[in-house]
């Protein structure tokens, strides 16, 4: 088997606030490698955003953490700050929950994609960058490339503006895309859509997935491997199905009791 692209080792992360300190990750390991999806499921506030945010080296500005976070051979906590940001968009792509989060408003998709390819030097030149869009576009399923790459982000369907986003997180070839509740302001079909375009992407660019959701439906869709967290600790990890139809944990098996439902 192939050496894991990501190895998460007993990360701990607390954030200390004027009220004190709340552990919100707590000595929570787990190994990725390309292609594969994990997916954090959890109820509010069990830490499944923390994990996601550390993995692109951004736990909070009063964070405090712990454990080892390689990737690529590369332990990601011994690294500064403008090492980090050639990391991130370059080897590990972000989806936000909300696509207004990673797009800006006041510019064009085509030129916003142009621009991250051009600062991580993903294109030799811009005119070279500005040729790369439609297929990039198209890459993520967007059936009218041209028209979208022209497109400000207001101008374009929520499915659409969730492409785009995710055209821009991995426009420049990243080996690992972190999403945070992707699919959240989505309806069913989009959704599912959406959940479908991460899988291509996993089979056929080898991208490592990491996905975070408190929706069983959603973490039914994605696939690979679910680690169910609660408090900061993961308390169970399998595959999709089996977790959800095989609770070990009571903890699992009452978020299964309370989203009732879940089509297979
Ligand atoms: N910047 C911060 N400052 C202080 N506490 C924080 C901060 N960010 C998160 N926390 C706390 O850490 C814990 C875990 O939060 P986190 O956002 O990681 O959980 P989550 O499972 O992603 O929840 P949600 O789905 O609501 O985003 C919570 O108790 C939260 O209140």
């Amino acid at each position: 088997m192939s050496a894991p692209l990501l190895q998460v080792s007993d990360l701990t992360v607390t954030h200390h606030h004027a009220g004190g300190a709340t552990r919100a990750v707590d000595r929570v390991s787990f190994t990725l490698r390309g292609g594969e999806a994990l997916v954090l499921l959890g109820e509010s506030g069990s830490g499944k955003t923390t994990v996601a945010r550390s993995l692109l080296g951004l736990p909070g500005r009063s964070a405090r953490a712990t454990g080892r976070i390689v990737l690529d051979g590369q332990d990601l906590r011994s690294l500064d700050e403008r090492a980090l940001s050639g990391i991130r968009g370059r080897r590990v792509g972000y989806v936000p929950q909300d696509p207004t989060g990673s797009l800006d408003p006041l510019r064009r998709i085509g030129a916003q994609l142009t621009e991250v390819l051009r600062r991580h030097g993903a294109a030799d030149s811009r005119r070279a960058a500005r040729g790369a869009v439609p297929a990039l576009l198209e890459s993520v399923g967007i059936a009218d490339p041209d028209r979208v790459a022209r497109s400000f982000p207001h101008e374009l369907s929520g499915g659409q503006r969730q492409r785009a986003a995710i055209a821009l997180a991995v426009c420049c070839g990243p080996r690992l895309l972190v999403a945070d509740e992707p699919t959240t302001a989505l309806d069913a079909l989009v959704q599912a859509q959406v959940l479908d375009l991460f899988g291509r992407l996993r089979a056929e660019r080898g991208i490592a997935l990491l996905l975070v959701t408190h929706d069983l439906a959603v973490a039914r869709g994605t696939g690979g491997t679910v680690a169910v967290m609660r408090a900061g600790r993961v308390v169970e990890t399998g595959p999709a199905d089996q977790i959800l139809d095989h609770p070990a944990h009571p903890f699992t098996t009452d978020l299964v009791t309370a989203q009732p439902g879940t089509p297979r």
